[in-house]
């Protein structure tokens, strides 16, 4: 069937030729729907695709019934509501790398256009005013630039602001002395960086941490006549005190590419010759548009076509080669959670799953998820993916432990599913086997050997001669046919199961046949 996929800002039509050419994937490309028109529209659609202009809100979110993927092309995700997305089992997907450059660009354009008041001169000279004395600018060299945030766009500003023989201080909580070296910067806390600099630059996300992270206490901090320069996010700066803060002379100038409010055509801080700004132009140059709109557009047929993608923002990304180690479980983890929910007699309270042999180095994560999803599906159906597992199982309180364990019980690989009950505890494990595939070794203390799909039927009785036999005509009476059977015992003559594989689901009507034995305790239906 045609998936489709609503583009609802401008992207480079160059950047989404793997859309185009993806089969099975229909692009339509809509950028001037309104919210209400948006929140009709995608409920048809299962990808969206946006820059920062769309605000997907939890409104659009809930209306989007058959969406799977958010692509933002570009870094900032602040105008997706990722807890909305989490919740509703939407993947959102971001284009971390395609405009480091054009933003970085972008900053130093901005830095030295302040210090050489360039738009304002350009702007007087339109205005047919030949002023060489207002204009006057600095020099960038020998003074120093204050970098907040050294990720992929801090770092590459400051290393171009080297480049025009400035110091640099920076500040980073992953920005370690050693790598402040090797870049050939200075490193310090934010208020080291903000009463070092004559330029203070911003690159951080907008966080609540980083919301107002330049404030009126910071600013007062700062040296007089410092000049600010923002091309991250409007909302780390608190724009009033930064107005208030130019007009009182303490700081002498500001460039400014984002705003808290977007688009910010009639703002008290455009009234001041001593601010210039850009309409959140840091990633608009044609080569920044045509790399994440592909970046983006590859995810999008991944995800689509079924496969994992690279750059997911809501859910861990793991690396490709371990990736590859543990995508061969995902089965077994899902398919020992639908086993274990079948199992238990009461709400469960905690899960507990062990991990051993092969798995003990490996990130785990996908593998819990994969179980929680097997183990909630009864409860959620297709609601729930990989995407929403561990956030629909924390919203019903379910404690989720991971452990890692030198206990194999001789497999070369095992995942034992524990679940905590207020009626007891309760367990299963399985493993991969070379070759054959996935099998189910243990179902609470007795060992078996079955292969997790198909029609179960699970019960308890008592071992003594006959019971097989017993079972096997009962089943009979009704038509249903064993395929396979498996028996597990404690002691000669104690409790012991039976997990037989039949060709038809079986009804609850059909194996109630099988209780009119007194030594068969317990029958229940597991469909895997
Ligand atoms: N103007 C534009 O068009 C444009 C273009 C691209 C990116 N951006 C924005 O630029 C910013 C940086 O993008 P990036 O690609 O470099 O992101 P990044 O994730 O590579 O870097 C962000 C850095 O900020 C650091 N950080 C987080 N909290 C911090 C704090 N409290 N104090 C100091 N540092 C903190 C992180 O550790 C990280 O190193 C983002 O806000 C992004 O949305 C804007
Ligand atoms: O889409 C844009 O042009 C802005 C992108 C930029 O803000 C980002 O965070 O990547």
């Amino acid at each position: 069937m045609t998936k489709r996929v609503l583009i609802s800002d401008p992207l480079s039509e160059d950047g989404i030729f793997p859309l185009r050419e993806a089969e099975g994937i229909e692009v339509v490309k809509k950028t001037d729907l309104t919210k209400e028109q948006l929140i009709d529209e995608i409920k048809d659609y299962e990808a969206l695709l946006v820059r920062s202009q769309t605000k997907v809100t939890r409104e659009i979110i809930s209306a989007a019934k058959n969406l799977k993927i958010i692509g933002r092309a570009g870094v900032g995700v602040d105008n997706i509501d990722l807890e909305a997305a989490t919740e509703h089992g939407v993947i959102v997907v971001n284009a971390p790398d395609g405009n480091t450059n054009s933003a970085a660009e972008h900053t130093v354009a901005m830095l030295m256009s302040l210090a050489r008041k360039i738009p304002q001169a350009y702007y007087a000279l339109k205005h047919q005013k030949w002023d060489r004395k207002t204009h006057v600018g600095v020099e960038l060299k020998g003074k120093t630039l204050g970098v907040i945030g050294m990720g992929r766009i801090g770092r590459e500003v400051a290393l171009r602001a080297k480049g025009q023989r400035m110091k640099v201080i920076a500040y980073d909580p992953f920005l370690t002395a050693d790598k402040a070296e090797q870049l050939g910067v200075s490193e310090g806390t934010v208020e080291d960086v903000i009463k070092a600099a004559d330029f203070v630059t911003l690159h951080t996300p907008l966080l609540k941490e980083t919301k107002h992270l330049i404030d009126k206490d910071a600013i007062a901090k700062m040296k007089d006549g410092v000049q600010i320069i923002n091309c991250a996010r409007g909302g780390i700066i608190d724009e009033d005190a930064l107005y208030d803060a130019i007009v009182e002379g303490k700081v002498k100038g500001a460039a400014l590419d984002v705003f808290e409010e977007e688009p910010a055509v009639e703002h008290k801080l455009l009234d001041l010759p001593q601010v210039i700004a850009t309409p959140h132009l840091g990633a608009s140059t044609v080569e920044a548009q045509e790399s994440v709109a592909i970046d983006v557009s590859h995810d999008v047929v991944r995800l689509l076509g079924g496969d994992l993608v690279k750059n997911p923002v809501n859910m861990p990304s793991v690396p490709k080669d371990i990736m590859k180690k543990i995508e061969p479980f995902f089965y077994l983890a899902e398919k020992l959670g639908a086993f274990l929910a079948e199992l238990r007699e009461d709400t469960i309270e905690e899960i507990n799953v062990y991990y051993s042999g092969e798995l003990h180095d490996v990130e785990v994560g996908p593998l819990t998820r994969n179980a929680i999803k097997g183990l909630l599906k009864d409860h959620f159906g297709d609601h729930i993916n990989d995407v929403n597992a561990a956030f629909l199982a924390e919203q019903q309180g379910l404690v989720i432990n991971e452990h890692i364990t030198s206990q194999t019980d001789g497999f070369v690989n095992l995942i034992k599913l524990e679940a905590k009950t207020t009626a007891g505890t309760k367990a299963v494990s399985g493993t991969l086997l070379k070759g054959l595939g996935p099998r189910i070794v243990k179902v609470e203390h007795y060992n078996v050997d079955l292969i997790p799909e198909g029609h179960i039927v699970f019960i308890r009785h008592k071992d003594q001669p006959g019971a097989i036999g017993k079972v096997g005509s009962l089943l009979a009476k009704n038509n249903i046919n064993i395929a396979t059977m498996q028996v597990g015992r404690s002691d000669v003559g104690g409790d012991a199961i039976m997990l037989l594989t039949i060709d038809e689901t079986a009804t609850d009507e059909d194996l109630n046949v099988l209780t009119e034995a007194d030594d068969i305790y317990d029958v229940s239906a597991i469909e895997l």
